[in-house]
């Protein structure tokens, strides 16, 4: 799906739930996960957001990051043809 014309350069924001869990995977082993993707995901803005829907840290971060990407790629409105 990440590779699908229709969603060139939209942006991926990954939010690393459940950071409060002592046992959580850190960012880094995250992003290490990802790595064998980094050829399908291509030239996007990405972000790996740390956060806990328990205690809502991280989650304002992630959501507003992803009201800026959204701002910025207002002059790419989506294409009709990716409109279903
Ligand atoms: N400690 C902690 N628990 C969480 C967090 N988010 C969700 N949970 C708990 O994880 C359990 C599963 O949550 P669900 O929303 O059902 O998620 P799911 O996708 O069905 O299951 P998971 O694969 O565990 O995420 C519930 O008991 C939630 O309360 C978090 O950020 N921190």
């Amino acid at each position: 799906m990440v590779m699908s014309e229709a969603l060139d350069g939209v942006p991926i924001l990954v939010l690393a739930n459940k950071q409060d869990v002592e046992t959580c995977l850190s960012i880094p082993d995250i992003k290490t996960a990802f790595s064998d993707c980094t050829s399908k995901i291509g030239r996007r803005d990405c972000l790996t957001q740390a956060c806990s829907a328990l205690t809502g840290k991280g989650v304002r971060e992630g959501i507003e990051w992803m009201v800026k990407c959204v701002v910025r790629n207002v002059h790419r409105p989506p294409r009709q043809r990716d409109i279903t």
